[in-house]
């Protein structure tokens, strides 16, 4: 079984440098999915009430031959949620699913600007962990504006921003703004989902040099970038290849030669703009 390295966050809680990511993973399949990850050795799961299979992920939980506590199960509050009592009713609700009693990190899901509602819900969310539902609490798709407006209002920093972050998109000055707070970043879409970026020729040469394939040069590159990534795979082959990337290292003339191949988002996943109930 791979050992997976874990760091701390702002709050001294334990997390795992690397994860699952489990959007599309539903039904039989999904769980059996997610249960040949932990074999592997994966300890952070990332779901959400919008991928509508935290049921799935509590299932492969009871099933897998790991002790909970040994698991870091992050879940998102929606947008159609948001609001102080509303954040607390809906992990509430991801807990009844999951069937568990705590969710180790809880995040909202998007910001929704002009939806206005998500001091309110970070306020919820303090509520929730004062009660004891949830371990951390952070955030995803939060810019330095809404992180600053949270930090300001609450005194409470995030302990995780998990955002679009990979090759294309390497969100340098995010990063560095996280660092700065002592927010750990964790990286959605760490491989673009999949598109061009493994045939990419900086990549393979890169691939070829270590004695490693495309994938774990992207995700090695996120680990040395001090951002979690989640890649999300549902073949047992490749998520032990995803979860294999500690054994070998990147210069930094080559991180940063990755971080060079800059392009852009995937979509329009701007969260000033782009909204998600
Ligand atoms: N907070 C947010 O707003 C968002 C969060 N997320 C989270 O991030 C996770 C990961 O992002 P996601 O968008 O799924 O994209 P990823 O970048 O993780 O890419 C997933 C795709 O890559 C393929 N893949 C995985 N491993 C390999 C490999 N070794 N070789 C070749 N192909 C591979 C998968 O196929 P296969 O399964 O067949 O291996 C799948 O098609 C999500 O599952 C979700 O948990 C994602 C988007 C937004
Ligand atoms: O996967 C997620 O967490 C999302 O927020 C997705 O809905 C993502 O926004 C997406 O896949 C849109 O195409």
């Amino acid at each position: 079984m791979l050992t997976i390295p874990a760091v701390t966050l702002n709050d001294g809680q334990s997390f795992a440098e690397l994860g699952l990511g489990t959007y599309n993973l539903r039904g039989e399949e999904g769980i059996e999915a997610i249960v040949s990850a932990i074999a592997s050795g994966y300890r952070l799961l990332d779901t959400a009430v919008n991928y509508e299979n935290e049921r799935e992920v509590g299932e492969a939980i009871r099933r897998a031959d790991v002790d909970r506590d040994d698991l870091i199960v992050t879940s998102k509050i929606p947008g159609r949620h948001h609001g102080r009592a509303e954040a607390v009713d809906s992990i509430r609700g991801s807990l009844d699913r999951l069937g568990l009693e705590r969710i180790d990190l809880q995040l909202i899901h998007w910001p929704n600007p002009s939806v206005g509602k998500y001091l309110d819900t970070w306020r919820g969310m303090i509520d929730a962990r004062e009660q004891g539902l949830v371990r951390s609490i952070g955030v995803s798709n939060f810019t330095e504006a809404m992180l600053t407006e949270l930090i300001q209002e609450t005194g409470v920093v995030p302990a995780v921003n998990q955002v679009e972050l990979h090759p294309y998109f390497p969100q340098g000055a995010l990063r560095a703004f996280h660092a700065e707070h002592g927010i750990r970043t964790e990286s959605w879409s760490p491989l673009a989902r999949r598109s061009d970026l493994l045939a990419e020729q900086l990549i393979t040469d890169l691939a070829a040099i270590h004695d490693v394939t495309p994938t774990q040069v992207v995700l090695r590159w996120h680990t040395q970038l001090q951002s979690t990534p989640i890649p999300k795979s549902a073949d047992a082959d490749r998520q032990r290849e995803n979860a294999d990337v500690f054994g070998f290292s990147l210069t930094d003339e080559q991180v940063a030669a990755i971080s060079g191949l800059e392009r852009g988002r995937l979509w329009d996943g701007d969260p000033d703009t782009h909204e998600e109930m």
